[in-house]
């Protein structure tokens, strides 16, 4: 099996009085997807955001390549190498695609640095059509390609995405799906994802965990899991 290049030990997170995360770990390795699946409100978004430094752990640790970036401030832990997607993208809408790639540079190790054009152009044909067009003249899925490669800007060793597939048609899904294949396959990227629909993270996933109130429930390579079974677990 592929090195460990994210671990999350333990992690517990709350909002005021209000714990939501009660102990979360796993673990993500490279190049290959990593998946966490779990119903609306178990705390997936949080451990994304915690993992980013945007929700203060309480306890427990996450290290990147070793390193322990636990409550390292957001832009710290985007230079220690991970790149963040966040639900509902936040695209800015009256930039253009040119001018929101280049606000993923802000966050890059050697700031300033050029936009690598030709390998996110390479990647996301449709953003170098309409690299003029403003953000908010963006369809969903062109948004969505807009937000992973804003996030590939900063040359990251692991992407984390936030149900990237929300309210985005199924082909434009699969398409975004193979994209996240090719990071992982062609350029070592390892990825993260939080995941609502079952039919996707199956197509692209390595590696699942299953989320309950905050920790882990069960997990699996994708290949033995029996997802007749877990379906209920996961049922929004
Ligand atoms: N900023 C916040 N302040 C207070 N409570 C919050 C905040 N954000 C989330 N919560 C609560 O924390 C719990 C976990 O939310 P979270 O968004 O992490 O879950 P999720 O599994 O990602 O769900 P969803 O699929 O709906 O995004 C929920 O009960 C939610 O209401």
């Amino acid at each position: 099996m592929n090195e460990v290049i994210l671990s999350v030990s333990d992690v517990k997170a709350a909002y005021g009085q209000s714990t939501v995360l009660w102990g979360a770990s796993l673990m993500a390795r490279k190049g290959a997807i990593t998946t966490v699946m779990g119903r609306n409100g178990v705390g997936k978004t949080t451990l994304l955001k915690t993992i980013m430094g945007l929700v203060k752990t309480t306890a427990g640790e996450v290290r990147l390549n070793g390193r322990n970036i636990t409550n390292l401030q957001p832009y710290r832990v985007t230079r220690a190498g991970i790149g963040y997607v966040p639900q509902g993208r936040e695209i800015f809408p009256k930039l253009s695609v040119q001018e929101n790639l280049k606000m993923g540079l802000e966050a890059a190790p050697g700031y300033k640095a050029r936009i690598p054009e030709e390998e996110i152009y390479a990647l996301f044909p449709v953003l170098k059509e309409f690299r003029r067009r403003l953000g908010g003249n963006l369809s969903g899925g062109q948004q969505q390609q807009l937000a992973i490669a804003r996030a590939l800007i900063s040359g990251p060793s692991l992407l984390l995405l936030d149900e990237p597939t929300e309210g985005i048609q199924p082909s434009i899904a699969i398409e975004i799906g193979n994209i996240l294949r090719r990071l992982a396959e062609e350029k070592g990227i390892s990825v993260l994802l939080v995941e609502q629909k079952i039919d996707f993270a199956r197509h692209v996933t390595d590696y699942f965990y299953f989320m309950d109130r905050g920790r882990m429930t069960r997990e699996g390579a994708a290949g033995v899991l029996d997802f007749r079974e877990l379906q209920e677990h996961i049922a929004v």
